[in-house]
């Protein structure tokens, strides 16, 4: 059987990008699942001797391509590519990375997506309006997508990204809530080989103790869980998040998985209990699409004190999406980690 094609979008220059993208790519485990095809900056990669070793192609000539594969997008200046010092023109560049990828996504030259990370500051800064992966995939494909934190003891999808908390309320609909059930439903139904048990979280303290700590959960969360479990979906709640959390290994043989309200309310149990090997994959594409859950570690970047882990990971994660041929981003089984 051929291995899949991974598209890995290189991230920051300035970040851990680039360097755990090479240690990943290092990996035995990694050479034997996928075949690399990097989207980056030429000059970045040259600091690397694995790449060095890499087919350079135009992305009109990717084709299926069958071996480690370079499409050079940019080539930085020295001083734009400055590890832990970000750039204006590196903004632009890892803008460029993505969308690049996303055009070889859709002309299926690769058959998964991982991204490395970006700074979305960044991003904007270099004057390109820009949230999140999840948020510009989302508009590629025109679909309607959910972020999930995939980790060994637990899976968490967010209800809302990257918006502030103060908008939290008018975003939380009944409707949005209802498909997102479906969605994280019928995503995990193939992997757990039955409806999952979803859990979902309130939005106040303590799921809004009835009423009196707020009302979403009596007009908005407590409906959308009626509504789809009328549907088929087997979804619990609102249930207090701490509640829910201060036993993280109750909750595997409870629940497949976990909607969250918000980014944070999600991603800090989901990183806190294993930040090394929990991945972001986005539901609802027909491409999928991983990243490590990490972001791009200025402070460390280029100082060799980044792990590679969670980017090994997540191209573990692409590879393997990609090989049961899940066209609509199923996540995997749970799997003891592999031995490298
Ligand atoms: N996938 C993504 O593109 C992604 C994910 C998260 C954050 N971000 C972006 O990254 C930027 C920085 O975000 P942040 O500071 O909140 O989070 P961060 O993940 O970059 O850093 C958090 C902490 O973890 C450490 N860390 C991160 N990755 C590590 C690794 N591989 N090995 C060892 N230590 C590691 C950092 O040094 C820091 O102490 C932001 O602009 C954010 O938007 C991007
Ligand atoms: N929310 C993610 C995290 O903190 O890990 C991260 O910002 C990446 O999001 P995208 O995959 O949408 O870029």
């Amino acid at each position: 059987m051929s291995l899949p094609l991974v598209g890995i979008s290189l991230g920051d220059v300035s970040g851990i990008g680039p360097e755990v993208t090479a240690g990943a790519l290092a990996r035995p485990a990694v050479r034997r699942a996928l075949i690399p095809v990097v989207f980056g900056d030429g000059p970045t990669l040259e600091r690397f001797p694995l790449f060095r070793r890499y087919a350079r192609v135009e992305l009109a000539a990717l084709g299926r391509v069958e071996s480690p594969t370079v499409v050079e997008v940019t080539r930085l200046n020295e001083a734009e590519r400055v590890p832990g010092k970000p750039s204006r023109v590196g903004g632009r560049a890892q803008f460029a990375f993505i969308t690049r990828a996303i055009e070889a996504m859709r002309e299926g030259h690769v058959d998964a997506l991982c991204t490395a990370p970006v700074s979305k500051e960044q991003i904007s800064r270099a004057g390109i309006p820009f949230m999140g992966h999840t948020e510009v995939l989302a508009e590629a494909f025109g679909a309607d997508v959910l972020m999930m934190m995939d980790g060994p003891r637990v899976r968490i999808a967010l209800a809302t990204n990257h918006v502030p908390l103060s908008s939290l309320s008018s975003l939380l609909t009944v409707e949005k809530l209802v498909a997102q059930l479906k969605l994280l439903s019928r995503s995990l139904e193939p992997v757990v080989g039955r409806k999952p048990r979803i859990a979902v979280l309130g939005l106040n303290p303590h799921a809004g103790e009835g009423g009196l700590l707020g009302r979403e959960e009596v007009e908005v969360i407590g409906p959308a869980i009626r509504r789809a479990r009328a549907a088929k979906v087997d979804a619990h709640g609102p249930l207090p998040a701490d509640g829910l959390f201060a036993r993280p290994d109750d909750i595997a043989g409870r629940y497949d998985a976990v909607l969250a309200m918000y980014h944070d309310q999600g991603l800090i149990p989901a990183k806190a209990l294993d930040f090394e090997r929990t991945v972001n994959v986005t539901l609802g594409l027909p491409v999928p699409r991983t990243s490590p859950d990490h972001g791009t570690a200025y402070a460390i970047a280029g100082k060799g004190e980044a792990s590679c882990v969670p980017m090994v990971e997540a191209l573990l994660k692409a590879a393997q999406l990609a090989a049961v041929g899940s066209r609509g981003a199923r996540p995997g089984p749970r799997r003891p980690s592999p031995r490298r």
